[in-house]
This record gives structure tokens, C-alpha cells and sequence, in this order.
């Protein structure tokens, strides 16, 4: 299975002089970190990275662990970026096969969480990896004081990787583009075309760094031996 992994943001949230993808954390830069898990899972036969045009800073890396790199193009929007790493993979990978979509933003996550992924979603219709809300959820009003307290069973917050069928997964960022719809992530764009991805509870340790005071919570979660359940 082939993992598309959008990495070309700006990582304005982050604020640092290059964007955060190319930012070291623990000796490395955070989309090796990220890469390198991924190639790590037996299930992955190859990575996809979505650059941003005109990326200076990508390494040029065309293999890791011995599974092949390839790079694309992305857009505007990370849906833009995902859908062209859908267009750019090779035609032997078929309309019907799953594809894992992965932010290079997150580069903690579970070998094993994948693999519950690709178990439990892969049966169906496709899935994606979060955990339920644990924390009461607020509503702001417009001077940030607490307006509202949101139900907050069965929510879930969404991580990635995201798996679904790459025909099923790019009809649907296609009709979502054409409805003016930005999706936040591909299970959004599935759930619009009437599909209802499986949540597959995943550790939240699968951090999205996306500001300054996330690497250092990222150093200490890489930095900490593989956890004893992890592949
Ligand atoms: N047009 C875009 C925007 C985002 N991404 C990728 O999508 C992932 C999640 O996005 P986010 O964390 O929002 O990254 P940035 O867009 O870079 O962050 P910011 O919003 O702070 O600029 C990241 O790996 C990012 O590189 C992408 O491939 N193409
Ligand atoms: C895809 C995602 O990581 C799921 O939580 C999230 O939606 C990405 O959001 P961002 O604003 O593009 O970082």
C-alpha cells in the first residue's frame, strides 16, 4: 500500500524562518523523522511526498529502507495537495486499492496504530485513526470568553494516516472542490460523498506539530525508546 504524504504547507503557525517540515527535532528534520516511520511499516511499499513548488529544501531522497520516494506537486490547500499525490502515484496502483494519507506534520505515530488501521479499516470502506474527546469542549464568543459547553460524547478528534480506496478518496476531493467545499482532511471529503470512514482509536501521542511549543513535546516523544507494543 502506498502512503501519500502531504508536505507542502507553509508552517506559518510555527513562525520558524523555513517551513516546519524542515525544522530539526532530534538531530533530524521533522519529515525525515516522519518518512522514516513510515517506511518503517511492513504494510507501506512506497511514499508519495507532496512538495511545495518550488521546494528548495526537500533532501532529493529516492528511496528510504528500500522502498521508493516519489515527489509531486502540491496546491493551495493541503485537499489540494492530497489529490495531486493521488493523481501523481503510478497507474499500477488501482482505483480499488487503499492508500494511506499522512501529514508529514506528525511524526510520532504508532507502527502499531497503523497497523490497527490498515486491519480494521481495510475491510471496509476506509477509515481513519483518532481518539475520543477527553477534555469538556468550550465555545468561544467573539472576546474569548466561554459562551457554550459542547456535547462531547462521541466526538472524536481526527489524526492521520487516513486509508481509503484511491478512486473512491479522489472522486470525492474532486466533487468537494467542485462544491467549493475546503476539507480539513479526506475523511470530511468521504463523509460528503456519502461514506462513513471508520474511526480507529488511535494513541495521542500521534502529534500534530503545528506550532513553536510543539517540538518540544515531539523531541521527548522521539526521543523515548519504541514503545514495548510498537512494531
Ligand atoms: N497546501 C498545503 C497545506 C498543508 N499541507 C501539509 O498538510 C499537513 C498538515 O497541515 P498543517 O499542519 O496545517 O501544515 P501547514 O499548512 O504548513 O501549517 P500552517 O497552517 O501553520 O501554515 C502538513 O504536513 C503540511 O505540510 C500540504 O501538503 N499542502
Ligand atoms: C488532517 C488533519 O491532520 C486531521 O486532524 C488536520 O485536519 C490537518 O489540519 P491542518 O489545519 O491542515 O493542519
Amino acid at each position: 500500500m502506498w502512503c501519500v504524504v502531504p508536505a507542502a504547507g507553509r508552517g506559518l503557525r510555527v513562525g520558524g524562518d523555513r517551513p516546519k517540515q524542515y525544522l530539526p527535532i532530534a538531530g533530524r528534520l521533522l519529515i525525515e523523522h516522519t518518512l522514516d516511520r513510515l517506511a518503517r511499516h511492513p504494510g507501506i511499499a512506497g511514499l508519495m511526498v507532496v512538495l511545495s513548488p518550488g521546494d528548495e529544501l526537500w533532501p532529493g531522497l529516492s528511496s528510504l529502507r528500500g522502498k521508493p520516494v516519489q515527489t509531486t506537486a502540491g496546491g493551495a490547500e493541503r485537499c489540494d495537495s492530497v489529490l495531486a499525490g493521488l493523481r501523481a502515484l503510478s497507474p499500477g496502483v488501482g482505483e480499488a486499492e487503499h492508500v494511506l494519507v499522512h501529514d508529514a506534520a506528525r511524526p510520532c505515530v504508532r507502527l502499531d496504530d497503523i497497523s490497527r488501521l490498515i486491519e480494521l479499516a481495510g475491510a471496509g470502506e476506509g477509515g481513519l485513526l483518532g481518539a475520543p474527546l477527553r477534555d469538556t469542549l468550550k465555545r468561544a464568543d467573539e472576546v474569548g470568553r466561554s459562551a457554550l459547553t459542547e456535547p462531547r460524547d462521541r466526538r472524536w478528534r481526527a489524526f492521520t494516516p487516513q486509508m481509503f480506496r484511491r478512486g473512491a478518496l479522489s472522486e470525492a476531493l474532486r466533487e468537494a472542490s467542485r462544491r467549493g467545499v475546503t476539507v480539513s482532511d479526506e475523511a470530511m471529503a468521504m463523509e460528503l460523498a456519502g461514506h462513513a470512514p471508520l474511526l480507529v482509536e488511535g494513541a495521542e501521542d500521534n502529534i500534530k506539530v503545528t506550532t513553536a511549543a510543539d517540538f518540544a513535546l515531539a523531541e521527548f516523544l522521539l526521543g523515548r525508546t519504541a514503545p514495548a507494543d510498537e512494531e
